[in-house]
């Protein structure tokens, strides 16, 4: 067992690096438990080669700690990775690696947080089991932090077809997918960026858009359309900002989107989607070119099964592939791992309570970063509040603590 002087923050990618580098400043020190063996692990493992981030650097970066000024204003992956471990450095932000958090629950009696972790090795077969016992808990383990296999694609749910079927955080590059007809699907961020990737290796993507998508350009007339969004929005309600990006992207995308197979929802608009269900809007990098062209096949239609050389469509038409990628995006794990706190993370594993509130759950000394919905923006928010939270109790406590000590032993 391990006492913890501090708090206990789950999670080494930008929330959790950022939540112990603000209390670090705040002279709070804490413990970081990775169930990976290296920080940021969605960025270092589960991403493809030719990621940058996608909105301009001045919104991704964490608190106390600007991007090097010879940056470009898009950063690629292996950048923001060399920006993170320098963060880390800086803010003597020391994980502790291997350990999975499968357990963390409220002890009402003791008014102490009782975290369990497990380390499963590749070199022993024996699971390490370990308890970390503090006053607070930190939420950091994100709304990516599990792959979403729907079950059309499962083992169980396809016959016959004989390719690989992965996942797209499993993609590096279309390199081993040269020649090959590739099924991506899925249309957000994720499954338009691969099909553009593997158009680049020289594969033939289908791309399976079952619904609606809102795409917008990355740029307008070279400023970013985010920046663009940002500033309109100091002085617009949601609603005109979201109408404006839909204009810009008839105006820029073109107005056959309908035509590609690229049906824009009719409700909602780009920013209000992403803030209420999460779903991000596409910045498009060049991907609509190669579907104009011809390069990337769009195919409107949820498929039924998989099976021997491609996939039965839920309309009855057949879709010849090679392989298969899943674009199909990911959920957060938090309900399989935090007990006993049911009233305050909803069943999908986010904050019951919603933007800007949800960083502070109830009483019992639960916080969490990096859930509303506002990228690396709203990670860096909910860190600095979170840690100044934090940095009030635990100071007065440690002086309360001290007072109490000292007057016992006069
Ligand atoms: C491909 C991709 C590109 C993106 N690009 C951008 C962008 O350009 N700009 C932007 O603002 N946002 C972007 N995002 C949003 C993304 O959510 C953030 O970039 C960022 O990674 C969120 O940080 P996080 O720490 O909350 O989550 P993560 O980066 O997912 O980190 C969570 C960490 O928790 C660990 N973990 C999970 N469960 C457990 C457990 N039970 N026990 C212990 N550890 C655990 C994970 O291994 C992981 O290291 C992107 C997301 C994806 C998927
Ligand atoms: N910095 C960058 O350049 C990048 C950023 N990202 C970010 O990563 C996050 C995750 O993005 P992404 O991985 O694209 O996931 P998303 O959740 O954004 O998209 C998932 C896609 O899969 C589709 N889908 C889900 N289930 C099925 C199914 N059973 N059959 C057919 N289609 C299905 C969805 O369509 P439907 O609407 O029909 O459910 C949707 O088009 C986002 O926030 C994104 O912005 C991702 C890549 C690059
Ligand atoms: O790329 C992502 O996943 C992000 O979360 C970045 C992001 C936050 N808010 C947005 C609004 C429009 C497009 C991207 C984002």
């Amino acid at each position: 067992m391990t006492w913890v002087n501090g708090p206990i923050v789950v999670g080494a990618g930008p929330a959790g690096l950022a939540v112990a580098a603000c209390l670090d400043t705040h002279g709070v020190p804490s413990v970081v438990l990775e169930r990976d063996d290296c920080i940021a692990s969605l960025w270092q493992r589960r991403t493809y080669d030719r990621l940058r981030l996608h909105l301009p650097k001045q919104f991704c970066e964490l608190p106390g700690m600007p991007f090097p000024a010879d940056f470009p204003e898009y950063p690629s992956k292996h950048q923001f990775l060399s920006y993170l471990h320098s963060y880390a450095a800086r803010f003597h932000v020391a994980p502790r690696f291997n350990r999975a958090v499968v357990s963390a629950q409220f002890d009402h009696a003791a008014g102490l947080w009782r975290v369990h972790t497990e380390t499963s090795s590749s070199s022993s077969p024996a699971t390490a089991e370990e308890e970390y016992i503090g006053r607070w808990l930190v939420v950091a383990t994100g709304e990516n932090a599990e792959r979403i296999i729907p079950p059309e694609y499962s083992s169980s749910g396809s016959s016959g077809f004989s390719g690989p079927v992965s996942h797209v955080s499993e993609y590096k590059s279309g390199a081993p997918y040269a020649g090959k007809k590739v099924l991506v699907v899925g249309c957000g961020n994720s499954g338009m960026e691969v099909s553009l990737d593997l158009c680049d290796h020289g594969a033939r993507p289908a791309m399976i858009v079952r619904g609606a998508v809102h795409v917008l350009p990355r740029d307008v007339l070279g400023v970013a359309t985010f920046s663009l969004a940002s500033l309109l929005l100091r002085f617009l309600p949601l609603r005109l900002v979201d109408g404006l990006l839909v204009f810009l992207a008839g105006v820029f995308l073109g107005a056959d989107l309908p035509r590609l197979g690229l049906r824009r929802p009719t409700g909602a608009g780009p920013l209000e989607m992403k803030n209420s269900k999460g779903r991000t809007p596409v910045l498009d990098v060049g991907a609509l070119d190669k579907i104009r062209k011809g390069d990337i096949e769009v195919v409107n239609a949820g498929v039924k099964r998989l099976v021997a050389g491609g996939a039965e469509l839920v309309d009855g038409r057949f879709v010849a592939a090679d392989a298969v990628v899943l674009a199909t995006g990911y959920h957060s794990n938090v309900p399989q791992w935090l007990k006993g706190s049911e009233c305050l993370f909803s069943g999908e594993g986010y904050p019951k309570v919603g933007f800007p509130e949800g960083w502070k759950l109830g009483e019992s000394g639960l916080y969490s970063v990096g859930f509303t919905r506002r990228g690396l923006a709203g990670v860096s928010l909910d860190a600095v509040r979170v840690a100044a939270d934090i940095a009030t109790a635990y100071h007065n406590n440690n002086t309360n603590t001290n007072t109490s000590s000292s007057s016992a032993s006069v």
